[in-house]
């Protein structure tokens, strides 16, 4: 069908709208926060500095089983790294978490890690109740949740999916495959298809490239899909370079050959980072705020309306045990 006049406009008007928002964009920079989430010793803090292209997380020195213990990650950990995308400025942060399975009962790490997606919710729900707005008010929800999935060559283990369960409701949650240079193409290829069936079996909510068939162009819809049949993402980390026909590339070296970070042949680095940083930032922010946070707002305010309607009956109950009884006139 031609496009109609008012097609045109539209598009017209759409177009100077997304260049005026870039330039805005441009001008003051973007805010994005990405949770780190997984096991002790998966890479987490080698896969941040990769992204990042710096030493957010310095190299822990694990020289004795001691040391090693002792190096681990503990707490959750915010850190705001300045970076430029595409030309725009970003203000990154990463919230590393410390690793689960190391203890036999993880609710603690649950429970932590909720509690910590909450309090930027509840922080936003305060802002917005305000009269008068703080300027300086930082917005910190988490955008986007790498959860890390050891690369056992099985499937998800009970904890996996207990923890991407219960907090599908709260973040976007995105997969990965921990050093997936551990398997070969075949075993990584059913490895992703399996843990993609459990996904799928226990109903775990993740982002998963959503898009609209009426709104979104054909191009956008093909990259979604395309996106979408890489979950989970197979990553490798690592901050050492090397230059090879005069083309400097960051790499893990092995004796029998080189795994490069950023070849999409090797791992799924180089598009999980695309998609986070650039192509995918904005969705990702805004199903923060119009789903996952409205959602946590719609529950609280409503757990508040009804607490406070249980206190209300509690003290009419109480107001009527209390009032004296009004003595009767002797006859
Ligand atoms: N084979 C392989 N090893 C990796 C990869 N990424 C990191 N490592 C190695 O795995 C070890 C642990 O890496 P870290 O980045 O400290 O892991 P972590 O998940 O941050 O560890 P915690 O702080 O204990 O939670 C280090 O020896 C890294 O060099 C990877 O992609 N492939």
């Amino acid at each position: 069908m031609p496009p109609t006049s008012k097609s045109v406009e539209g598009i017209a008007r759409t177009a100077m709208l997304a260049t005026t928002i870039r330039r805005k964009n441009i001008k003051k920079g973007l805010a994005f926060s990405v949770m780190i989430v997984g096991s002790s010793g998966l890479g987490k803090s080698t896969f941040v500095n990769t992204l990042c292209e710096s030493p957010v997380f310095p190299k822990k020195d694990c020289g004795s089983p001691e040391k090693a213990a002792l190096e681990k990650t503990v707490a959750i950990t915010p850190v705001t790294v300045e970076m430029e995308e595409d030309g725009i400025k970003l203000s990154l942060t990463i919230v590393d978490t410390p690793g689960f399975g190391d203890n036999i009962n993880n609710e603690g790490n649950f429970l932590d890690i909720l509690a910590y997606i909450e309090r930027q919710y509840d922080d936003i729900l305060a802002e917005e109740s305000r009269i008068k707005r703080n300027p300086k008010f930082y917005d910190n929800r988490v955008h986007a949740l790498l959860y890390f999935i050891a690369p056992t060559g099985h499937s998800l283990r009970e904890l996996d999916i207990e923890f991407m369960r219960r907090l599908g409701a709260r973040a976007n949650i995105i997969p990965v495959v921990a050093k997936s240079d551990s398997m070969n193409p075949a075993e990584l290829a059913a490895f992703k298809k399996r843990v993609m069936e459990d996904i799928a079996y226990y109903k775990i909510p993740i982002y998963n490239f959503p898009y609209d068939d009426e709104e979104d162009d054909d191009e956008t819809i093909e990259e979604n899909n395309e996106l979408r049949a890489l979950l989970p993402f197979s990553v490798v980390g690592s901050e050492d370079e090397v230059v090879l026909n005069g083309r400097r590339m960051r790499c893990r070296q092995y004796p029998w050959g080189l795994v490069e970070v950023d070849n999409s042949r090797h791992c799924d680095f180089s598009k999980l980072r695309y998609m986070l940083l650039s192509s995918h930032l904005q969705d990702l922010k805004e199903i923060t705020h119009d789903f996952l946070y409205e959602q946590y707002r719609t529950e609280k305010l409503s757990k508040e309306g009804e607490d406070d309607e249980e206190d209300e009956v509690e003290q009419d109950d109480h107001r009527r045990q209390q009032e004296v009884v009004p003595e009767q006139p002797a006859q």
